[in-house]
Parts: structure tokens; C-alpha cells; sequence
């Protein structure tokens, strides 16, 4: 067990602005992304039918960097992409995405296809800036993660889940077996008892200083670390 702060979500927020103030977005998305493969590739070795079920945000862009990453880690990665934000940096993932020949769904996947078709389930839908309730366009998707067997990795935050006070209903929120958080663990991690792994290696010591953060040393050149 690494020692380690959280981050409520106006800081969340406020830190991801001042990031932009030094990076680009591609770059953070980039690393946010590959650490979740990284992450995956260790949590879940042998789970290489992977559906990355992609939202509207940029926790769903941080999906779809790492379902490219995951494919050159020798995975089968497939998207589910319901709505797709018309931005350049999107469209471009979403290309490279298609370049590398990972397939995106044509209809919302049932619990019954996610239970058969799939070994991992990657949740890349809502990250800190989701508000409940959840909008109707994601329900079907979220409703048949609810029900489905196959296990759960999390981006960030497990979508639906309140981003400080964690599942506010336990019976109709997901219960992922792993969960990624980036740059640090958002509040509603305290919640939070399965894999638990931090990536996003992109913090310097002036911007953890100014958020108080506590973070744990990432070993060698890895790019995530267990929690
Ligand atoms: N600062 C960081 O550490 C970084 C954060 N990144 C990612 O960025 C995420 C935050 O991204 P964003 O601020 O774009 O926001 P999110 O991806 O959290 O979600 C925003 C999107 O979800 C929609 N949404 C919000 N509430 C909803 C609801 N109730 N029902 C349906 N749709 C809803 C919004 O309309 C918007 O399109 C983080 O969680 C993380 O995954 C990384 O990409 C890069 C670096
Ligand atoms: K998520």
C-alpha cells in the first residue's frame, strides 16, 4: 500500500487548467492514455477481448488512446463510441483508432454480448466533470455494465459513481474490479477497494506542492504504479 492524498473535485478541475497552462492537451491525453494500457496490461495479462465503452469527454478520449496502445500491446481491443464530440482531437483519435483497425460497434452492446464476447470491460465514459444523473443517451450502456459479469477496469472515476462521495446507490452503480485514477485519486476512490492503480506521470513537484498531493514514487520508467 502506497500512502497517498486525494483530490476533491474543484481541485480536479483547477489542476487540469493549470496543466493546460504547460501542456496541450494531446500530450496529457497521450500519457493519461498509455498509463491505462500500461495498467491494463498489468492488472489484466491475460484479458485480451477488451470493449472500451468511449464518452463524450476526455475521459473518453483517454479511452481511446488506450485502446490503440492496447492494440499494439498485442490485444483485441473493440470501441463503443454512443456519441461522438465533433472536435479535431477527437475525429483524429478517432482515426487513429480506425488506422489501427480496432473495430467500433455499430449498436449498444447487451449485457448477454458483453458477458460472451468480452474479458474486460473498459470504462472510459465520465471522468471529474460528470454531474448526475446520467443523461438518457448513456443509460442503456451503463444499465448493461450494471448487469454484466464480465470485470470492469475504470478510468479516472467509475462512471456514475459521484466524483467525491463515491457510489450514492449501491445498488445501480458500477462496481469495477480495477480503477485507474490520473494524476491522483479523486475522492470517491476512498470508496473504492479493488486494483487500484495511479497513472498519469505528469505531475511536477511546484504543481503537487500548490495541491497538497501526496503522491507515490512511480517505479523506474514505469508509467503507472500500484496503489
Ligand atoms: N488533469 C488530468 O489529470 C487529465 C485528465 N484527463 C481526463 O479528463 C477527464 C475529465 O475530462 P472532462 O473534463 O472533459 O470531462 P469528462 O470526460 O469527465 O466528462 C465530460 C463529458 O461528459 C458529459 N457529461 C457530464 N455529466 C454527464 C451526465 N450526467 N450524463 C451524460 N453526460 C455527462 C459532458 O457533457 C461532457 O461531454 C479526467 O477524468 C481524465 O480522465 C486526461 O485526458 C488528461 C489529463
Ligand atoms: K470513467
Amino acid at each position: 500500500m502506497h500512502p497517498h492524498s486525494y483530490l476533491n473535485q474543484s481541485d480536479a478541475i483547477a489542476l487540469d487548467v493549470e496543466l493546460f497552462n504547460y501542456f496541450g492537451v494531446e500530450q496529457l491525453m497521450e500519457l493519461a492514455g498509455l498509463s491505462c494500457a500500461s495498467a491494463i496490461a498489468e492488472g489484466f495479462p491475460e484479458s485480451k477481448n477488451v470493449l472500451i465503452v468511449v464518452g463524450p469527454g476526455n475521459n473518453g478520449g483517454d479511452g481511446l488512446v488506450c485502446a490503440r496502445h492496447l492494440k499494439m500491446f498485442g490485444y483485441s481491443p473493440e470501441i463503443f463510441y454512443p456519441k461522438r464530440t465533433a472536435k479535431t482531437l477527437y475525429e483524429n483519435l478517432t482515426k487513429q483508432c480506425e488506422l489501427f483497425e480496432i473495430p467500433f460497434l455499430t449498436a449498444c452492446p447487451t449485457t448477454e454480448g458483453l458477458n460472451s464476447k468480452y474479458s474486460l470491460v473498459v470504462d472510459a465514459l465520465f471522468g471529474f466533470s460528470f454531474k448526475a444523473p446520467v443523461r438518457k443517451e448513456f443509460t442503456e450502456i451503463i444499465d448493461n455494465m450494471l448487469h454484466m459479469s464480465t470485470p470492469c477496469c475504470s478510468i479516472d472515476i467509475p462512471s456514475g459513481w459521484d466524483v467525491e462521495n463515491g457510489p450514492l446507490d449501491q445498488d445501480n452503480s458500477l462496481k469495477p474490479a480495477m480503477l485507474i485514477s490520473l494524476s491522483a485519486p479523486k475522492l470517491c476512490a476512498r470508496f473504492f477497494h479493488g486494483i487500484h492503480y495511479l497513472g498519469g506521470r505528469f505531475i511536477a513537484p511546484a504543481l503537487a506542492t500548490k495541491y497538497k498531493l501526496k503522491l507515490p514514487n512511480y517505479p523506474s520508467t514505469h508509467n503507472c504504479v500500484r496503489l
